[in-house]
């Protein structure tokens, strides 16, 4: 039970969307397609889907060539952004939809209805109008609707990114639950690194058609194959370093890598969160401004002492909320290993 992407490329005319990709999903795993607009990551799950026909490459489940399988003979199930549900059918009628394409008895898909609201805890909303449902409560119901026929994989597009944030973040921990229950092999698509990382047991980065890494989301988030990965992860600086046994050696000071990363050269990535403010901190820079967070304060710090030209002359860092410096101070800064990703030299 796995899909396997061999070469695939997706053409419009003469841009290609998708080039030469090569993907694989093992049997209960949940895969993301994580990358910016545009990359080509809704073509790739099309085109999985049967949605697109690739230019070159091969679609494979099981081993078999799905290229001559049309979309609703491949049992996977779809799940768009924004849910795509039916407004005239209420909501047992949307989730039954796929099971009374394969004439199951009445009987049968109640109780697979029923099974499936408790599981997307929407339990007793079988007579609900969908078009009185919150946004929230209908991709609780597109889900339902894809997952009731037993789908062999689940294409999701963008599930969650029509929803606001915080409902957004609640939902991505009850799909990732969800998706663990049912063991259901997902591949899913989105440009939310928070999202893609609660989600996936592996994240696949895209950049302008191509993979360009694939791994499990900690490896990637602290290992990114490159510096594109790496900016589009959220490091906005590169500093050259050098590791010794675990450590990072740089002009901003010392920094735990972890006994993972092997002696010698290295740049590491910078975070907006990799340099926090410490008394002692072998860092000085003056503060140039200052933005309150949720639950920390972002620094704009202008560096006083560091004149190599490798380092940035001014950088980000986090303060904590009570008595954080003003535009001006003078502060001291130390490296934070949570804030700071390894890149080859
Ligand atoms: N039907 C189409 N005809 C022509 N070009 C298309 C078509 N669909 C997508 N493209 C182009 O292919 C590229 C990839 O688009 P795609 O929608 O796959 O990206 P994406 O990563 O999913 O982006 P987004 O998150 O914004 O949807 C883009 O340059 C896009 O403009």
């Amino acid at each position: 039970m796995s899909l396997e992407l061999r070469g695939v490329s997706v053409r419009y005319g003469s841009v290609t969307a998708v080039s030469e990709v090569d993907l694989s999903v093992t049997d209960g795993e949940v895969v993301a397609l994580l990358g910016p607009s545009g990359c080509g990551k809704s073509t790739l799950l099309r085109a999985v889907a049967g949605l697109e026909r690739p230019a070159g490459g091969r679609v494979d489940w099981d081993g078999v060539d799905l290229a001559g399988v049309p979309v609703h003979r491949r049992g996977f199930g779809l799940v768009f952004q924004d849910g795509q549900l039916f407004p005239h059918r209420d909501v047992a009628g949307n989730v039954a939809f796929g099971l009374r394409m394969r004439r199951e008895p009445a009987a049968d898909r109640a109780r697979r209805v029923g099974e499936l609201l408790e599981l997307v805890g929407l339990a007793g909303y079988e007579r609900r109008r969908v078009t009185e449902l919150s946004g929230g409560e209908q991709q609780r119901v597109a889900l339902a609707r894809a997952l009731a026929p037993r789908p062999r994989l689940l294409l999701l597009d963008e599930p969650l990114s029509a929803l606001d944030r915080a409902l957004r973040e609640q939902l991505a921990v009850d799909l990732a639950r969800l998706l663990r229950e049912t063991s259901t092999t997902a591949l899913v698509v989105t440009h939310d690194h928070d999202e893609a990382f609660t989600l996936a047991d592996r994240v696949a980065v895209m950049q302008r058609g191509r993979i360009r890494q694939v791994g499990p989301p900690e490896r990637v988030w602290r290992r990114p194959a490159d510096a594109d990965v790496a900016a589009f992860l959220g490091c906005a600086a590169l500093l050259p370093a050098r590791v010794r046994a675990g450590v990072a050696d740089s002009a901003l000071g010392a920094v735990e890598v972890g006994a993972g990363v092997p002696d010698g050269p290295v740049r590491l990535g910078l975070r907006a969160t990799a340099l926090r403010l410490a008394e002692a901190g072998p860092v000085r820079g003056e503060v140039v401004q200052r933005v309150h967070r949720r639950d920390h304060v972002r620094l704009l710090v202008r560096l006083s002492d560091v004149d190599a030209p490798s380092v940035p002359s001014t950088v980000d860092a986090v303060a904590p909320v009570v008595d954080a410096p003003a535009p001006g101070q003078r502060v001291r800064l130390v490296l934070d290993a949570d804030g700071v990703a390894v890149l080859p030299a």
